[in-house]
């Protein structure tokens, strides 16, 4: 291990740091300080113009940029919402300081040592230095007491005016001019300015570049658009006393000063080194009524801070002795901040303009895309399909899929169902599948993915959880069917995908499928439509039979549940030994530093059925393992339903028992003679999960099987998808498709432990 790692180690560095005073001017205001004419421009009658007050209304502020005052029709004030006062507030109040979760900011003007603390700024700009303030001690009385501070005011920053001579302001803004004019990481809005003040690794692409990229691109890709990072638009806000900003909710982070910091060289534990504050840029995703949106702030952060985070980051306990420097700032937060080794930054967005009502592409461009966008390293590219099963014709042919790493479905069940069966009818499907994640972002009716894997039907959310969340391989389903053999839909690649197609989420046959897919005309009110489905049928009392035949996993609900209860353990276990610690407040797993994950290797015969449904007789068992369902139910079924995921609508927890990577399909199965008033009763516990324990259903877990229908007019549907009205064989593949889950590992819980 390098010398510099670790906080004993740390302690032999002897050198001592300077003091940084880069964010510090000399004089009262420069004429001019930098290359950029921000500082040029600033005069105190300008912040008058950008007084938060005022700056709420972009346009009466323009105007009165335009009319009133000719010292402000200047670049810098043209350069979209950098609201230079607030950032300058921002420079004096927010202080940060770490723990588990995340931040807490502190507004050091609510702090009593907040004056003497704005004295010592005062001295150092010309240049003395004094010890004034006992503040800190102060801080850390406080320090113990801070709760979690909830925040739906998006406009808070707006409404904390303070008072402040100008003398201050003016300091101020010299000390935010010099940071930001080399620095900054996302406060300007306008495009070649930004791209300009970037570092490498946080610059969007340029104009020219982009263009030549999506020329490029346009050929490999036709039809892809690329978002440019330089899309974004951020606002900095300032953050009232003890804000909690959790690591979970950071999306990306700068330290202005750092170079200052390493120029001065590092040091450690020294009584200098402790003057040293870091001004931070936090990019973060703050709670906006239901949605999540990114704001910035920018905020002092005390050395003593920096060395508690390397602590809590165990870098003295790493072993890795490629790591030869010791970590910055920026490395550690953001290390904090997303701490799942999956990298999910290059992005492919494919959205069903025509999903849900139609609202998918604004759905996106407005909540999901600046979560997305204002991640570290993000690269989005964006494929909107025009007709049906394009998204499978897309994926299937794309020469290239694995310059990405990840795919987000902007739609609901139908586009995942066409990509992963996309990606399983291609030559190189098992590297596919081991290297690419497959998420959704909810922009459909039927968003049973996001529900289960995110927790949310909420676009912003599930995209922050696409950011944050767990990857962790899952469990899909063959479908095998005979007339896939004629290939009528021509999806089929009858050499690589041996007749068959995958399913990720459910089998219905029955009540539910007719529900589903014969209210498609119902589609333009939403989900309520499978509602009306439902009752509709359950009043007509209709019946479904049929043969069913299994190969057991558990073969009843004692069994079932022992399943449940067992796996649950074995995650706690797997939470509490190296992957993580399990948070109650946050409800998700705080990592240590040790974040390494193993993924199953695939090879293509994982990814083929054992039992092929030619092979036999379609009414002869495959093999002795398999068995045929009671008869006394089949032939009076109403409900059978097979699925893989908890959550197939909003408060629908239908599969509550469903695991993602357990080797079952979770069998639901209900049939007529239960009377309308019980299947009433039975429907309207759909949403706490309870249908499944009470004695008219039947619940089970199967590794396969075979649903062969003997009515002549109904529908299967698979993952909503109307499927061919012939025997259906279903398989579980285990842990073959890579998705994001809750932060914690696995499907949203439902509870179904204490059923
Ligand atoms: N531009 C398009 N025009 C018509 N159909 C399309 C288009 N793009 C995709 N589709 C089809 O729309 C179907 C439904 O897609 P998706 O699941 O995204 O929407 P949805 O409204 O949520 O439907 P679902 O009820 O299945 O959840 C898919 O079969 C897909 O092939």
């Amino acid at each position: 291990m390098d010398s510099n790692l670790g906080s004993t180690n740390l302690k032999k560095v002897k050198e001592l740091p300077k003091i940084d005073t880069s964010y510090l001017s000399k004089g009262p205001v420069p004429s001019s300080t930098t290359s950029s004419n921000k500082s040029e421009s600033y005069t105190p009658a300008e912040q008058l113009v950008y007084s938060p007050a005022v700056s709420r209304n972009k346009e009466v502020n323009q105007s009165s940029l335009n009319e009133d005052n000719s010292s402000v029709k200047t670049a810098t004030l043209t350069y979209g919402r950098l609201s230079i006062p607030k950032v300058m507030k921002m420079f004096i109040k927010n202080k940060l300081y770490f723990n588990e979760k995340g931040l807490i900011v502190k507004d050091l003007s609510t702090m009593p040592g907040f004056e003497a603390l704005k004295k010592k700024h005062f001295n150092k700009l010309r240049g003395f230095r004094t010890h004034t303030s006992d503040y800190n001690d102060e801080l850390d009385n406080t320090y113990e007491s801070i709760g979690l501070q909830q925040d739906d005011d998006d406009e808070y920053d707006d409404d904390h005016q303070n008072h402040r001579d100008s003398r201050d302001d003016t300091l101020s803004v010299i000390s935010c001019m010099s940071c930001l004019s080399t620095n900054s990481l996302a406060t300007l809005d306008h495009p070649e300015e930004r791209s300009k003040l970037l570092d490498e690794d946080d610059a969007g692409t340029s104009m020219e570049d982009l263009s030549d990229i999506q020329n490029l691109n346009d050929t490999l890709e036709p039809d892809v658009e690329i978002i440019s990072k330089n899309d974004l638009k951020l606002k900095t806000i300032e953050l009232p006393n003890n804000s909690i900003i959790p690591f979970r909710n950071i999306l990306n982070c700068k330290v202005l000063n750092w170079k200052d910091y390493e120029a001065n060289g590092f040091n450690i534990d020294s009584a200098d080194a402790c003057d040293f504050e870091f001004i931070v840029e936090i990019v973060f995703a703050k709670n906006r009524r239901a949605d999540v949106i990114p704001r910035s702030s920018i905020i002092r952060c005390p050395y003593e801070e920096y060395q508690k985070l390397m602590k809590m980051c165990q870098y003295d306990e790493l072993e890795d002795e490629s790591i030869t420097k010791q970590p910055s700032l920026k490395e550690l937060i953001l290390f904090k901040a997303f701490p799942n080794p999956v990298e999910r930054n290059k992005i492919l967005v494919i959205i069903n303009p025509n999903g849900g009502k139609g609202k998918a592409h604004k759905l996106f461009h407005s909540k999901s895309k600046p979560i997305l966008l204002a991640s570290s390293k993000a690269e989005i590219h964006i494929k909107e399909t025009r007709y049906h099963r394009e998204a499978y014709h897309f994926i299937k042919n794309h020469p290239n899929l694995l310059r990405y790493n990840i795919i987000c479905c902007a739609s609901g069940d139908g586009i995942p169902h066409e990509v992963l069966n996309a990606i399983y009818h291609r030559k190189d499907r098992s590297e596919i599948f081991q290297e690419l994640v497959v998420s959704q972002i909810p922009c459909g009716s039927g968003n049973a993915l996001s529900l289960s894997c995110h927790g949310t039907n909420n676009a912003s959310l599930a995209s922050l959880n696409i950011l944050k969340g767990r990857v962790e391989q899952m469990d899909l389903m063959t479908c095998q069917q005979k007339s896939y053999q004629d290939n009528i839909d021509k999806i089929d690649d009858a050499e690589v995908a041996q007749n068959t197609r995958v399913s990720f989420l459910s089998q219905a046959y029955g009540i539910i499928a007719e529900s589903d897919i014969n209210t498609e005309y119902l589609r333009f009110i939403g989900p309520s439509r499978f509602e009306i489905g439902v009752t509709s049928q359950v009043l007509r009392k209709k019946k479904y039979p049929c043969d069913v035949m299994v190969q057991f996993g558990k073969e009843n609900k004692h069994e079932v549940k022992q399943h449940y209860l067992e796996n649950l353990k074995q995650k706690t276990r797997d939470q509490h030994s190296g992957t993580g610690i399990f948070d109650e407040e946050l409800n998700a797993n705080v990592y240590t530093f040790d974040g390494d994950q193993e993924f199953r290797t695939l090879t293509d015969n994982d990814l083929l059925p054992k039992y092929h449904l030619t092979d036999t007789d379609v009414n002869e068992l495959p093999d002795p393992s398999w068995c045929l369902l009671d008869s006394r139910i089949t032939k009076n079924l109403n409900i059978f339903y097979g699925g893989k995921m908890p959550y197939i609508a909003p408060d629908t927890k239908f599969f509550p028992a469903a695991i993602h990577n357990d080797a079952f399909i979770d069998l639901v199965i209900s049939d007529s003679k239960t009377s309308i008033s019980r299947m009433a009763s039975i429907l309207l516990n759909l949403d706490k999960g309870y249908h499944v324990i009470q004695p008219e259903v039947t619940h089970l877990k199967v590794k396969a099987f075979r649903l062969i229908p003997h009515v002549s007019k109904t529908v299967i549907s698979v993952d909503g998808e109307k499927f061919p009205l012939e025997p259906l064989q279903c398989e579980v593949l285990p842990k073959v498709c890579k998705m994001v889950f809750m932060e914690q590992g696995g499907f949203k819980e439902t509870g179904f432990e204490s059923m």
